[in-house]
């Protein structure tokens, strides 16, 4: 028998170290640790780089060397490491995230959270809602997002009354809700989750963040959400399996969300995904193309979907009753629209509007 796989101990040469590092593929504490590692280490023989390449990934955790600017000689003269610029938005957002959660992970380790877990409200069956929500309406169920602002639109509501909103989406036949908590692009919060819940909204939550390790799950559900984000072209596969598997052990639900071909045959790929959510923007350009969806539920990708009975759901870039059947005809059985509502005078009303008729009845 090979125990190799079981050895806790791994070592990596410098150079995978590096891209360990740089990549930054989820830092574990646990038995994984040694397992993921090891598994990409004897994944086809690679190096981490290699095989974050070989799965299409360009968005690297951390930059490659050393901070953006530096400081020469007794002078501080401040040199920019060119090399250290960010390639697009995402990988900044993502560079961002990086180090606000080593700063918030020292303050709350995973044995404080751990503790925050038992207080949480009762986690709420995400995925069964929108299979309910599909399997009675025929129509695809509504996840709502409360979204205060966005990269590439900037911001989308000022009078931004999040519990207000949340209240009107789901008197308003909202199924779901996504709830933006990165403060830095979106302005929101993880606040405006708790609070959210707290008030006594029933729909299920997802935490809309940038999700790169897994710590944050658990402070998504100490926070009172139901699912999480994970975005494949962030994330190596083995990130999102073990991340899925963390979902499953908490009772949340992962949201798995890709954009190109690639992306989806390598999420197919993985054992017990449920939800697929296909973004029709693209994340590094920001541009909206609603034909994104139909394209990759074509051909063996709709017919795997279909037959593992794996639920989509169509993200970003829907306005008009028009969007909304042409996304369902595509096959998917949910959508997930922040700017069109969240820009309506009243957002709630917005949903009709949406889908062309009244859905809370
Ligand atoms: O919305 C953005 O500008 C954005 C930029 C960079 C990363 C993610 C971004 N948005 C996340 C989403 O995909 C959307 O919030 C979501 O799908 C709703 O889209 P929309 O209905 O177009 O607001």
């Amino acid at each position: 028998m090979d125990n190799r796989r079981k050895s806790p101990v791994v070592r990596c040469t410098s150079a995978e170290k590096d891209s360990v590092d740089t990549y930054g593929a989820v830092a574990y504490t646990s038995d994984y640790v040694a397992n993921s590692r090891e598994a990409r280490e004897f994944e086809n023989g690679n190096p981490i780089g290699d095989i974050l390449e070989n799965q299409g990934i360009r968005i690297r955790r951390r930059p490659p060397t050393g901070p953006p600017m530096h400081a020469v000689g007794p002078f501080e003269f401040r040199l920019e490491n060119e090399g250290n610029t960010p390639r697009n938005i995402l990988e900044k957002i993502i560079w961002d995230k990086d180090k606000e959660i080593s700063q918030l992970k020292e303050r709350k380790p995973l044995s404080v959270l751990n503790k925050a877990l038992n207080h949480a409200p009762p986690v709420r069956d995400f995925v069964g809602a929108l299979r309910a929500s599909y399997q009675r309406t025929c129509m695809p169920a509504l996840i709502a997002e409360v979204k205060k602002a966005s990269p590439s639109r900037g911001v989308l509501r000022e009078d931004f009354d999040p519990i207000q909103i949340a209240k009107a989406y789901e008197r308003n036949g909202a199924t779901c809700l996504s709830v933006l908590t990165d403060e830095k692009y979106f302005q929101g919060s993880f606040e405006n989750l708790e609070a959210i819940r707290r008030v006594g909204v029933k729909c299920p939550l997802l935490c809309k963040e940038f999700i790169i390790d897994a710590w944050q799950i658990y402070y998504a559900r100490s926070k009172g959400a139901d699912a999480i984000l994970l975005i494949a072209a962030v994330l190596p596969d083995l990130d999102i399996k073990y991340m899925a598997k963390i979902c499953s052990k908490l009772g949340m639900t992962a949201l798995v969300e890709v954009h190109d071909e690639r992306e989806m045959d390598r999420v197919l790929s993985i054992d017990g995904i449920q939800l697929i959510g296909i973004n029709n923007r693209n994340l590094e350009t920001f541009e909206v193309d609603i034909s994104n969806t139909k394209n990759l539920l074509e051909g063996k990708r709709g017919d795997t979907i279909r037959q593992r009975d794996i639920m989509v759901v169509g993200e970003s870039g829907l306005f008009t009753p028009e969007d909304i059947s042409y996304v369902q005809d595509a096959g998917v059985k949910a959508v997930l629209v922040g700017e069109s509502l969240i820009k309506q005078e009243d957002p709630g009303r917005g949903i009709a509007g949406l889908f062309g008729k009244d859905i809370s009845v």
